[in-house]
């Protein structure tokens, strides 16, 4: 069944249609991650965006839920090259096609997508739709120009109840603003007692729970529209040790006084070379962002670039020069992608020993 991918700006690319034949309507970004397109379907970042795989080949090892980092996908579209018609896996029990159509997600496939990529790029990130052959291109362009997505993104994808995780180890909260299964897992892996709360949850409510340290998680969206979450990240600073994950790390960011920005096409990948500003390292890592944190609004807010990629030069880490809290641009909970700045959740257990220590010793003398 023909199908038709239009973009904001005219362009009309046609192709097969696979998944839910209903029409769609996103904003169009690019991944450029070979495997992992399971972990990426299911991630709630991705909330409202219809995604183009740069890799030609997407679906041979099927489906299986054990690998979603969510319980079910956000995602309002796929571009493909090729999909797999027979995933080989002994775990897979859908294929992509199944899957998409289970969840009511359209499809398209044996799309040019280089020249769909090298479009985005050339443009930046634009708004898409995927209909029927029939559809026509100029009404489609009109509706898409009116519309805005994301909106209300965070609220759509966290949790509604705070959950809790038990662990022998430290009590970390984790505020949930569209949270990836894997961030809990590394928490849990590591003995932790992980409890998962709303966006909305106050500074107040959250040091109710006694937590030793507090996580801001990845989310979706612009995160200017999270405001709520400025004077939450403002009363715990200093007073527990924080660590955030992408939307998380914007967030500490503008609650610190930095400001953020869109960027042309963002960093969609599993192999996005970052460097320490201190050590120089470069690490391979996973990314999924279109917002960024301006540096040149960093002065006067006590923030330190620690990290910046190596592609474009932006920020792509912060840590705080008085109070005990970093956080990154990028995914070190991978899922998917390489696993070179894991040690970071092993970093921010260390932070929180340290902080007790400083607690317990300030505690005695005075
Ligand atoms: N993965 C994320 O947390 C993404 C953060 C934010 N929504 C962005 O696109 O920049």
């Amino acid at each position: 069944m023909k199908r038709q991918l239009i973009l904001e700006d005219g362009s009309v690319f046609v192709g097969e249609g696979f998944g839910s034949e209903h029409v769609t309507e996103g904003e169009i970004v690019f991944t450029t991650g070979m495997t992992g397109y399971q972990e990426t379907l299911t991630d709630p970042s991705f909330y409202g965006q219809i995604v183009t795989f740069t890799y030609p080949l997407i679906g041979n090892y099927g489906i299986n839920e054990d690998d979603f980092e969510a319980t079910c996908p956000y995602i309002k579209g796929v571009v493909v090259k090729e999909w797999a018609n027979f995933p080989s896996n002994w775990r897979s029990s859908l294929s992509l096609d199944e899957f998409l159509k289970k969840y009511n997600i359209p499809g398209i496939s044996s799309i040019d997508t280089r020249k769909l990529t090298r479009k985005i790029r050339e443009f930046g990130t634009l708004k898409a739709a995927i209909c029927d052959e029939h559809s026509d291109p100029s009404e489609i362009v009109e509706s898409l120009k009116a519309r805005q997505f994301q909106i209300d993104a965070v609220a759509q994808v966290s949790t509604k109840v705070c959950e809790e995780i038990a662990g022998s180890g430290k009590h970390i909260v984790l505020v949930d603003f569209g949270a990836k299964k894997n961030i809990v897992a590394e928490l849990v892996k590591r003995n932790c007692k992980v409890t998962i709360v709303p966006f909305q949850t106050s500074a107040t409510e959250i040091l109710a729970l006694k937590p030793d340290g507090v996580m801001l998680s990845n989310g979706p969206g612009n995160p200017k529209d999270v405001s709520c979450a400025i004077p939450m990240i403002q009363s715990l600073l200093g007073k527990i040790p924080l660590f955030g994950i992408c939307l998380g790390h914007q967030l500490f960011a503008l609650a610190c006084g930095a400001d953020t920005f869109k960027l042309k096409f963002g960093h969609r990948g599993a192999n996005h070379p970052v460097q320490s500003v201190e050590t120089g390292k470069t690490v391979m890592t996973a990314q999924n962002h279109g917002y960024a944190v301006n540096e040149q609004t960093l002065k006067g807010t006590g923030l330190i670039v620690t990290e910046r990629a190596l592609n474009d030069g932006t920020i792509e880490g912060l840590a705080h020069t008085v109070y005990p809290a970093f956080t990154v641009q990028y995914h070190p909970e991978a899922s998917p992608g390489p696993h070179d700045s894991n040690p970071l959740f092993d970093q921010f257990l260390y932070l929180i020993e340290e902080h007790t220590k400083e607690e317990t010793n300030y505690a005695k003398t005075h």
